[in-house]
């Protein structure tokens, strides 16, 4: 099993540095803040490490440079805020970089990017390039485009979605804490750091707590969610307290900083990453419980014969949740008949296909390799 002796292995490196950290309560930002970790990273991308870098406080640092004290309540406002704070943002983190020689690249990515298929792979090319090219990365979300319904929200789920992107070897996220605690040490003095534990220990979902300044988003609820995607890539997660000394340092020697919280499972296969990272789905198909018990237990493809009904207007090749007859999802997968022709095909077997569509493309109505078990 992984620890924290296998971390000075890891080598490529996704690292999140969240609003709650760099807002320093509404302020903005400072050069100054960002100067130990920049040098921490360029450390490390001398040792042979590849570092992608999510950061957040593009809204805060619009904020203050707006001298808006409030954050705004109208959304665009509030991109507007983070359009002009990003520049902010990029100058500073390339100002620092450079002093090292290296060279950022910034990447805006919105939650569609990562969902459409042809997207995702241009986003990965693209990010492979550049750590190729030795630059380091700095993404944000896309907050002068993204609707409420497309949006991370949150920059964990960012960084969990870019370390599955990359198949990032770790992925640490920096926040205003020492770690996750037994319970929010802000609300409870003696709360203590959870030092290591697996994703899937249902104790997380009772610790996490949300967030309590105004600056951040999601708080630790959102961490606990992001180290789960990562964990799809195999990826482990830490979360560190962005104020420690040397934090990043420390992490990549093996010390025991922050909490990390280890993959239970094997690595999924890109494909199914994506899938299962899929934020949006298209429609839903209904299955019956022979079905459920086949995709679950023997991990075979999704026949229509097992489908009893059809929700939602989806094309073929997009993803859809498949669903028990309680409504919990079991899957989900690329589907290869379009809603309406699903709907005509439902509980009826291949071998019917043509005599009804007039037409048979596929047998099955999601391949296994296009399937992924949730
Ligand atoms: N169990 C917990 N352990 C640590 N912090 C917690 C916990 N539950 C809730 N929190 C809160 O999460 C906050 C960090 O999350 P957030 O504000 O979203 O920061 P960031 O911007 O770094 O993502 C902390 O300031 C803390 O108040
Ligand atoms: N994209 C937003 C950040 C979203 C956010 O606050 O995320 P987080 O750092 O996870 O609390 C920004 O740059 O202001």
């Amino acid at each position: 099993m992984m620890s924290r002796h296998t971390i000075p292995d890891t080598r490529r490196w996704v690292v999140k540095i969240g609003s709650a950290l760099l807002t320093r309560d509404g302020q903005g930002l400072e050069r100054g803040m960002l100067t130990p970790w920049v040098e921490q990273m360029a450390a490390h991308r001398a040792a042979g490490r590849e570092i992608v870098l999510v950061s957040s406080g593009a809204v805060a640092e619009g904020m203050a440079r707006m001298r808006w004290r409030a954050r705004p309540k109208t959304l665009h406002e509030l991109q507007a805020a983070a359009a002009i704070g990003q520049m902010g943002l990029i100058r500073a983190y390339e100002d620092c970089f450079q002093a090292h020689g290296l060279h950022t690249a910034q990447v805006l990515l919105t939650r569609d990017d990562l969902a459409n298929r042809a997207r995702y792979l241009n986003a990965r090319s693209t990010l492979r390039t550049l750590l190729k090219l030795g630059v380091v990365p700095v993404i944000n979300e896309n907050d002068t485009v993204a609707t409420d319904e497309l949006r991370f929200g949150d920059n964990d789920t960012l960084a969990a979605l870019v370390a599955n992107l990359i198949e990032a070897d770790l992925l640490i996220l920096l926040t205003d804490q020492d770690g996750l605690f037994d319970q929010d040490p802000r609300r409870h003095p003696d709360a203590r750091l959870i030092s290591a534990t697996r994703v899937n220990d249902p104790q997380l979902d009772v610790v996490a707590g949300g967030s309590v300044t105004g600056f951040g988003t999601g708080g630790m609820v959102t961490k606990v969610r992001a180290a789960r995607l990562a964990a799809r890539s195999g990826t482990p997660t830490i979360i560190a307290p962005g104020r420690g000394e040397a934090v990043l340092s420390r992490i990549g020697l093996g010390e025991p900083v922050g909490t990390l919280l280890i993959p239970c499972q094997e690595p999924q296969a890109a494909r199914k990453q994506w899938l299962a990272g899929h934020l949006q789905v298209r429609g839903r198909l209904i299955l019956d419980a022979g079905a459920v018990r086949a995709l679950r237990d023997k991990g075979t493809s999704l026949l229509a014969v097992g489908v009893k009904g059809v929700q939602g207007a989806f094309n073929r090749g997009e993803v859809v949740a498949c669903v028990d007859e309680a409504g919990q999802e079991v899957a989900r997968g690329l589907v290869n008949y379009d809603a309406e022709d699903t709907n005509r095909i439902k509980g009826q077997s291949s071998a019917r296909f043509e005599s009804i569509l007039g037409y048979l493309d596929d047998e099955e109505l999601i391949h296994r390799d296009n399937l992924v078990l949730l």
